[in-house]
C-alpha cells in the first residue's frame, strides 16, 4: 500500500496561554495543501523502517511512522511491516509533515489489517502521537483549539486561489518556538477574522509564532514582503516556522525567484 501524506499551513494563529501541562492553548485554522511525502506500507516477516529523500534528524526507531505501528500494535495483534518513507516535507518548518506521516501510518495500517477504526478513534491514537496529528485523519480546513487538537467545522473556500510555500532551510524545533512566544489572549479571533474578505486578512489574521521569531531570522519577514511585493493577497510564516506561504489570485509570477538552496512547492488550495 502506498499513502501519499500532504503537509498543512495555518492560516492565522493565536497562542493564547500556557497550560498546566507545559503545553500551550491556540486557536488556528488549518488547511491541508498537496505538498507530500510518500509512505509505503506492506505487511513483513520483521518490521523494519526504511527513509530518503529529505535526512530525517533522530534514528529510524523513533521515526513517527514507527510510533503508530508500535501504538496500534498495544491494542491489536498486528503482523510485523516494513515501512519506506520518502521524505519531500520540509522538517522544522511548520508544515507538520512528521504528523502527517504518523496520521497516514495510522489510517494505513486500519485499513491494511482491516482494524475497522472510526475516524474518533483514529484521532484519539493520533493525539497520543502529536498535538497537531490528528488533523491529518480526516485531513479537512477546520478551526483548530486546545491544544491544536480539537475540531470544529469552519466555512472557508479557497479553492481557484494559487498558493507558493517557501522553506528558507531553517529548522525550527516546535519546542523552540513555543518557548519564545508570550501567550496573550486573541485580539481578534482566527475563527471570525477568516469570515472577512482575503484582502482584509493581512490587518487582522496573525500569526503570533511571526513576531516571537522574526527578529531573530530576518529572511523570514523578507520572504514575507516579497510574496506580497509579487502581488499575494496573503502571505504569513506557517504554524512554528520557517516555512512562509503567500495565496495568490492569479498565477503566481515567474519572475518570483528565491536562492537555489530554498525548497518552495506551488499548488492550488
Ligand atoms: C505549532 C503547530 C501549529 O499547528 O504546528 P507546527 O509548527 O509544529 O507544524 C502545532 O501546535 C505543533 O504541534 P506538534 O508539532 O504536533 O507538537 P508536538 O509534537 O505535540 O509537541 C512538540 C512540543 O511543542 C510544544 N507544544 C506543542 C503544541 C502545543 N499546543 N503547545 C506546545 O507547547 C511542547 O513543548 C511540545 O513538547
Ligand atoms: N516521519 C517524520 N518526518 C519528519 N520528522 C519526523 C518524523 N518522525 C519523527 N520526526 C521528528 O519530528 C521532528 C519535526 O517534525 P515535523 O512535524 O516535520 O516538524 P514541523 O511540523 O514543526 O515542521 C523532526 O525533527 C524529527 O526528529
Amino acid at each position: 500500500m502506498i499513502l501519499f501524506p500532504n503537509a498543512k499551513i495555518n492560516i492565522g494563529l493565536n497562542v493564547t496561554e500556557r497550560r498546566a501541562d507545559g503545553f500551550h492553548n491556540l486557536e488556528s485554522v488549518f488547511y491541508p495543501v498537496n505538498w507530500c511525502d510518500a509512505l509505503e506500507i506492506l505487511p513483513s516477516e520483521e518490521t523494519e523502517f526504511t527513509s530518503s529523500g529529505i535526512e530525517i534528524p533522530g534514528n529510524p526507531e523513533s521515526n513517527l511512522c514507527l510510533k503508530a505501528y508500535e501504538l496500534l500494535k498495544i491494542d491489536f495483534e498486528i503482523p510485523p511491516v516494513k515501512m519506506h518513507l520518502h521524505k519531500n516535507i520540509p522538517i522544522g518548518a511548520g508544515l507538520g509533515g512528521g504528523s502527517a506521516d504518523a496520521a497516514f501510518a495510522l489510517k494505513g495500517l486500519n485499513e491494511l489489517f482491516e482494524l475497522n477504526l472510526t475516524s474518533e478513534q483514529l484521532e484519539n491514537y493520533a493525539r497520543k502521537l502529536g498535538a497537531d496529528c490528528a488533523f491529518f485523519i480526516q485531513n479537512k480546513p477546520v478551526y483548530a483549539f486546545n491544544k491544536g487538537d480539537e475540531f470544529e467545522a469552519v466555512k472557508l473556500h479557497l479553492s481557484g486561489f494559487q498558493i507558493i510555500i517557501v522553506y528558507p532551510e531553517i529548522h525550527i524545533t516546535t519546542a523552540e518556538a513555543y518557548g519564545k512566544i508570550k501567550p496573550k489572549p486573541a485580539e481578534i479571533p482566527v475563527k471570525k477574522a477568516v469570515q472577512n474578505a482575503m484582502e482584509n486578512w493581512q490587518k487582522t489574521v496573525f500569526n503570533d509564532f511571526e513576531t516571537a521569531l522574526f527578529p531573530t531570522y530576518p529572511i523570514l519577514p523578507e520572504l514575507k514582503k516579497q510574496l506580497y511585493n509579487a502581488g499575494a493577497v496573503y502571505a504569513s510564516m506557517t504554524g512554528s516556522g520557517s516555512a512562509v506561504f503567500g495565496i495568490f489570485k492569479k498565477e503566481i509570477p515567474a519572475s518570483l525567484n528565491f536562492p537555489d538552496s530554498f525548497r518552495s512547492w506551488q499548488g492550488s488550495l
